[in-house]
């Protein structure tokens, strides 16, 4: 009898998977092209986009911010591509996905406290990359009754209803308040040296990004490579939804950027704020009113925003940058992108910030002392100046006391 037929041989190579020319190497291992013509839901697409963002992100950045892989392979490019137009998405990780899209609960019957809370990807840096992504998402968590509000404001506004107007500002005031306590958070569950030695290089992205200046080739979509930038909270929809209700006027630089970064948006998202900003303008509208008790709503929402704003620039620096020296270091995007971050219509105070050791494109340290001067808008509040926020001996006094009272709101 024959033993070692050709069929017999093939038999064996089927049951232990065996290659007559390769031996035990699998053939032809690369992915091939995968079509997410099957994902048809927004909630599947959105998690294909998490995915994907995370695998480009730690494809690119695998080999440290000095070498970047400038070619974002087929396989991934592709699918990241096609997913992405259809969510409306630039292909990279955004704040919408390893921020909002990012979560599960270890007890499905729990509630969402952060010990009950994980992430479905996480990069390099333990309980830091944990704790900066769960604790954003509980600073988004408490915006959600401030959303309620501005909705509630805006149809109020349309139909000039008083009350309407007053609660919905109530709400978002007290959502903002809530919002800076989960932000504190960040203080124990986010390690400096952890953040900025492992995190911070995986959510780069390719725009102005000395390392990437042409950018990334996604290969099988475009010839020429594409500019992106990395995630960030200023892609946080909440933040520009409360601006755009109360009409926080931001200087062009900085206007241009938040207006850029509503392109990492959800779509639906992106629409609100835009929905907000051509509402009637409340400012104006509260202004006609002259009515203190909704002055005196609106002004305590603003003043609860640059509240948070001032908390969110004081961890930034005095936290999250900070050296094993002591020292805060800011690199020199960061120092573009952290003077932009202060919002206009608000004077922040110097006594707030930490001299800033400036590091210069070789990574050391070149100035100290960053100067940030912007106006307040308040109703009532004096935009001409920032004198408000100083005393007359030039010391700097609290920006709650700086608020303008209702009395000096009628006078208006
Ligand atoms: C330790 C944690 C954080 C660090 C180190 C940090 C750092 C920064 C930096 C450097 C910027 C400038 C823009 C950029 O680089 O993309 C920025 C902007 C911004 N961040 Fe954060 N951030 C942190 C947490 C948060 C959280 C939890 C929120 C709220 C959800 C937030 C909200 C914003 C917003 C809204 C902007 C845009 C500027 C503005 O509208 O004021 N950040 N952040």
């Amino acid at each position: 009898m024959e033993t070692n037929s050709k069929e017999t041989l093939q038999a064996d190579f089927d049951v232990f998977d065996i290659s007559e020319e390769f031996g035990f190497l699998l053939e032809e291992p690369l992915m091939p092209v995968l079509s997410p013509d099957l994902l048809s839901d927004h909630r599947e697409l959105r998690l294909a986009h998490l995915a994907l963002g995370f695998i480009s992100m730690g494809y690119v950045w695998q080999e440290g911010q000095h070498a970047p892989a400038e070619i974002l392979p087929k396989a991934l490019a592709l699918p990241f591509w096609l997913v992405s137009r259809r969510l409306g998405l630039p292909p990279i990780l955004t704040y919408a996905d390893s921020v909002l899209a990012n979560w599960k609960l270890k007890d499905p019957t729990g509630d969402m406290r952060i010990g009950n809370m994980d992430l479905i990807f996480s990069f390099p840096g333990g309980d830091t990359c944990r704790g900066f992504f769960i604790v954003s998402l509980l600073v988004e968590m408490a915006a959600s009754p401030g959303i309620m509000g501005a909705l509630e404001v805006m149809r109020a506004i349309k139909v000039s209803d008083l009350t309407g107007i007053k609660n919905g500002l109530i709400k978002v005031t007290q959502s903002l308040e809530k919002m800076k306590e989960k932000f504190k958070f960040m203080h124990n569950h986010v390690e400096p040296a952890a953040f900025h030695g492992k995190l911070r290089i995986f959510v780069s992205g390719w725009r102005d990004n000395p390392m990437l200046p042409r950018g990334v080739m996604y290969e099988g979509v475009s010839d020429e490579p594409i500019l992106l930038s990395g995630g960030s909270a200023a892609q946080s929809s909440a933040i520009q939804c409360f601006d755009a209700l109360l009409c926080i006027q931001h200087e062009e630089e900085t206007g241009a950027f938040l207006t850029r970064m509503r392109d990492y948006m959800p779509p639906a998202h992106r629409q609100l704020i835009e929905t907000l900003s051509v509402c009637p303008p409340l400012r104006d509208f509260i202004l006609s009113c002259s009515n203190s008790d909704l002055c005196q709503a609106y002004n305590s929402c603003v003043s609860a925003l640059v509240d948070l704003r001032n908390y969110h620039l004081n961890t930034v620096t005095k936290r999250a940058c900070e050296g094993r020296d002591g020292k805060i270091y800011v690199s020199s995007s960061d120092r573009l992108r952290l003077h932009i971050s202060t919002p206009v219509g608000i004077s922040y105070h110097t006594d707030l910030l930490s001299p800033l050791y400036l590091m210069d494109d070789t990574g050391k340290s070149c100035t100290s002392n960053v100067h940030r001067d912007m106006k307040g808008d308040l109703i009532g509040g004096d935009r001409r100046a920032s004198s408000w926020i100083e005393n007359a001996d030039g010391s700097s006094r609290s920006l709650s006391s700086s608020i303008l009272s209702c009395s000096q709101v009628k006078s208006l």
